[in-house]
């Protein structure tokens, strides 16, 4: 199951710099263990903003609950969900 997913990233002004530098460097090796699995298929930065749009290749809605609520900055993301499904005039046959 496909979801766009987008992140919009408010990390605190008064957070010590070194507790955000840690968050985002947690942040990053999951995301990296999260592309190489294969569970975060698009990782982009929208230009101009702290946020991202992303897509996610899971097994279930559940799961993405799991992936998302696990995320280091999580409770600094305003986080948007869209399922995604075929579209009838898309010629990507690997899709699903
Ligand atoms: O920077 C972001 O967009 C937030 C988050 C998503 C991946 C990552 O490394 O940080």
């Amino acid at each position: 199951m496909l979801f766009h997913v987008r992140m919009n990233v408010n990390l605190p002004a008064a957070m010590p710099a070194e507790e955000a530098t840690r968050l985002k460097l947690d942040e990053k090796a999951l995301a990296h263990r999260l592309q190489e699995e294969g569970k975060w298929r698009h990782l982009w930065r929208i230009a101009g903003q702290y946020a991202n749009v992303s897509v996610f290749d899971v097994d279930s809605v559940d799961e993405l609950h799991a992936l998302l609520t696990s995320l280091p900055l999580l409770p600094y993301m305003q986080v948007e969900v869209m399922p995604l499904c075929r579209h009838p005039s898309s010629i990507r046959l690997d899709d699903r």
